[in-house]
């Protein structure tokens, strides 16, 4: 059984310790660093006293409304200073996603096209679903009829909930449901806790991962992520998603090695 996890707020020397045993941070987003556009109070000063003990920052967040160009802007807006680490572009050609033309109700001329294939361009091999804030009936009976005509079914995540202005509020798992619905099978999920996500962040970064610790809300995507991705340490922070009752009491699959209330606590 996993030992519990060390409740590190208000424990000075417990968190000089536990800082002390890592060279790298991997951070979730939402729900640690933030809710929705709300900063958590502090998160910069958190992040600044890890980067001047030396410590890599890095950000991984499964939240796929934004591009890494976005989150530049948005961690430059809240005064976190951030590269925006791009793996090299891998000029996958897409349609879809935030494309205008799709934002509006289907009509039956769309389902006379759709039905006959010609609303469907025949070089998609592959649906990817994410968190969209647009979601519509147009875009899933496209994704669908993708799918159907054999259309490798791919997910940036499977999470139920997103956390935003303190509540949560449908995940990137609730966007997918429809087309698992109707197709009657599970996309492939390359976010957080798949360990795809953990090694192209380890083949960019080079970190040994016995000196990493992930940081996170929920601990059936980041924690998992940690402790089965191998790293030394995972941090759990109660702003998010899960509760601590989730890893309280015997025989709870995930456990974080340690927790806070909120991330500003590791100020000490
Ligand atoms: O539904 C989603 O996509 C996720 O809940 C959300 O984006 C999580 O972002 P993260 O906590 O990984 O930053
Ligand atoms: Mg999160």
């Amino acid at each position: 059984m996993a030992p519990l996890p060390k409740y590190l707020t208000g424990d000075k020397e417990g968190i000089k310790k536990f800082i002390d045993q890592f060279d790298v941070f991997l951070f979730d987003c939402d729900g640690v660093l933030w809710s929705g556009d709300h900063l958590f109070e502090g998160t910069v000063d958190t992040l600044e006293m890890l980067r001047s003990k030396g410590k890599q920052l890095v950000f991984v967040t499964n939240n796929s409304t934004k591009s890494r160009a976005d989150y530049k802007k948005k961690l430059d807006a809240m005064g976190i200073p951030a590269k925006v680490h791009e793996l090299t572009s891998a000029h996958i050609p897409h349609l879809g996603g935030t494309d205008p033309t799709l934002l509006r109700a289907i009509t039956p001329a769309d389902h006379a096209a759709i039905a006959a294939g010609t609303a469907l361009d025949p070089s998609v091999g592959a649906v990817l679903c994410g968190l969209d804030f647009h979601l519509n009936y147009l875009k899933l009976s496209l994704a669908y009829h993708y799918l159907r005509r054999g259309a490798v079914f791919l997910a940036t995540n499977t999470d139920s909930s997103l956390p935003s202005a303190g509540a949560l509020f449908p995940g990137a798992g609730a966007v997918s449901a429809p087309l698992v619905k109707m197709v009657g099978r599970e996309p492939l999920s390359l976010g957080k806790p798949s360990q795809a996500m953990m090694d192209a962040i380890e083949g960019k970064f080079r970190f040994e991962r016995a000196r990493a610790c992930m940081v996170g809300d929920r601990l059936d995507t980041d924690i998992r992520f940690g402790i089965e991705g191998g790293l030394g340490g995972t941090l759990a922070v109660l702003t998010g998603v899960s509760r601590k009752e989730e890893w309280e009491g015997e025989g709870k699959p995930v456990v974080p090695m340690a927790y806070v209330d909120k991330l500003g606590d590791l100020r000490g």
